[in-house]
């Protein structure tokens, strides 16, 4: 059950029965205030009748007892009449000819003279035969206030428990018929909602009364559903929007991982190529400076031996004159190959550092071992055997090699070795060219 923020039951139908029960009591108190004096009015007129009642019983016997003056009667006739129940006071004045009027006197016990009451006076006319009437006195009735004030009494307590009863059988009603129709079907729809939850929308809210009735309740079950329709339908449809995105977001994280690695394929693919000559396939000369410099600082260190050879293809101006540019080109590729053959070691670096130059590297080789190598090329490009008419050096196309050692006494800088390796080259050419010098 839901509580104000007092603690207190915020009950509809106990709130209604109060509400009720305020007015009732309202309307009670009116309803006693006009009954009220609706039964004082008729209360004196009972009692204005009851006296003329007891006048009109008493007149004629009273009458008749002053004219034959028999006291005794008359004492007994003002007896009984003051003993009738509304009857306060009985005063009796008597007229005779000639003599002053005697009054005698009768009350009742502890009786009081009230203006509230009513009162009646009257004069007694005796008529001894037809047509002769004659005025013998008169007679006074006061009403007993007290009388009047305990009928009155016991007409408002009768008001006043009748008026009490009919309003707590009503506000009973009001709370039973409330309960019955109203609270009941409230609190079972408060009880749905509070049990609503995505999973669960699709239970449908129904009053546990007849289908028949159509009031407001019906309008909030039906109101409640479509809220429950339409809330079903917008979760599903986020639900789906959820379910696209989600493939979206996957579809999209698939093509960026592709777009990356063809990236970082094409840019693999660029810095190999930045570092390869694209007419042999060989490092080039970027490549090569950059690991000559690493391999040099790492024999500087390590203390191992490093050689270098510098080739330089024999009259290729002329094979170019010859064979043209395409045919240069084509055998550059062709010394290319040979260079890769002869030094596939690790650690081994063959470069196309120039037009028609090469160069090898060669970390962990000594002189010796370099001039062996230097040789082995030379020969395997002689084998190759590609024709060079122009030469005047051999019929086949040949190399010139010149080789040097890193010398660490000497040498501080790779282009020393260079150098060195320059001026051997130099040296082969001078001395014929087709051969390795140091
Ligand atoms: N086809 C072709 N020719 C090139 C390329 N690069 C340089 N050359 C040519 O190579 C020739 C080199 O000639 P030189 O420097 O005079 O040397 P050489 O003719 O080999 O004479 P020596 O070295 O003294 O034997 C030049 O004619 C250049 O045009 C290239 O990529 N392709």
């Amino acid at each position: 059950m839901n509580r104000d923020p007092r603690g207190s039951p915020a009950s509809l139908a106990g709130r209604l029965v109060l509400a009720t029960l305020g007015f009732c009591a309202a309307f009670t108190l009116l309803t006693v205030a006009v009954r009220t004096a609706s039964a004082w009015r008729d209360q004196r007129n009972t009692i204005a009748a009851e006296l003329s009642q007891t006048e009109q019983v008493l007149r004629r016997t009273l009458s008749r007892a002053i004219w034959e003056m028999d006291r005794e009667s008359l004492e007994a006739h003002l007896a009984s009449a003051a003993k009738v129940a509304s009857v306060g006071r009985v005063t009796l004045e008597i007229r005779r000819p000639g003599r002053q009027p005697e009054q005698l006197l009768v009350r009742s016990e502890a009786w009081q003279p009230s203006t509230l009451v009513p009162t009646l006076d009257r004069e007694l006319v005796y008529e001894p035969y037809a047509g002769a009437r004659e005025v013998v006195g008169r007679i006074g009735l006061d009403g007993d206030e007290r009388v009047m004030w305990a009928r009155l009494r016991g007409e408002v307590g009768s008001i006043v428990l009748t008026q009490v009863l009919q309003s707590l059988l009503l506000a009973t009603l009001v709370m039973w018929l409330f309960n019955r129709s109203v609270t009941v079907h409230v609190r079972h729809v408060a009880q749905h909602l509070a049990q609503l939850s995505p999973e669960n929308l699709s239970t449908r809210l129904e009053l546990v009364r007849p289908a028949t009735h159509h009031d407001e309740l019906s309008l909030l079950a039906r109101g409640v559903n479509q809220l429950q329709r339409s809330l079903s339908d917008y979760l599903a449809r986020q639900r789906e929007d959820e379910r696209e995105l989600a493939a979206h977001r996957d579809r999209l994280a698939e093509l960026v991982q592709q777009r990356t690695e063809a990236l970082q394929a094409a840019n693999a693919q660029l810095e190999a190529q930045s570092r390869c000559d694209p007419l042999t396939g060989l490092p080039n000369r970027r490549h090569f400076d950059e690991v000559k410099e690493a391999e040099f600082r790492r024999t500087q260190r390590s203390g191992q031996p490093l050689s270098l050879l510098l080739c330089d293809v024999d009259h290729f101006k002329h094979y170019n004159d010859s064979y043209g540019h395409a045919g240069g080109d084509d055998c550059l590729r062709r010394v290319g190959q040979v260079l890769q053959t002869c030094f596939s070691r690790a650690g081994e670096l063959p470069a196309r550092i120039g037009g028609e130059e090469f160069a090898v590297l060669l970390p962990g080789t000594d002189a010796e071992g370099a001039m062996a190598a230097a040789e082995r090329l030379r020969q395997a490009v002689t084998a190759v055997a590609i024709v060079h008419e122009a030469s005047n050096v051999a019929a086949h196309l040949t190399l010139s090699i010149g080789v040097a050692q890193f010398d660490p006494s000497t040498m501080d800088r790779f282009d020393t070795l260079f150098q060195q390796a320059d001026q051997a080259l130099y040296l082969a050419k001078r001395r014929g060219r087709n051969q390795v010098a140091r």
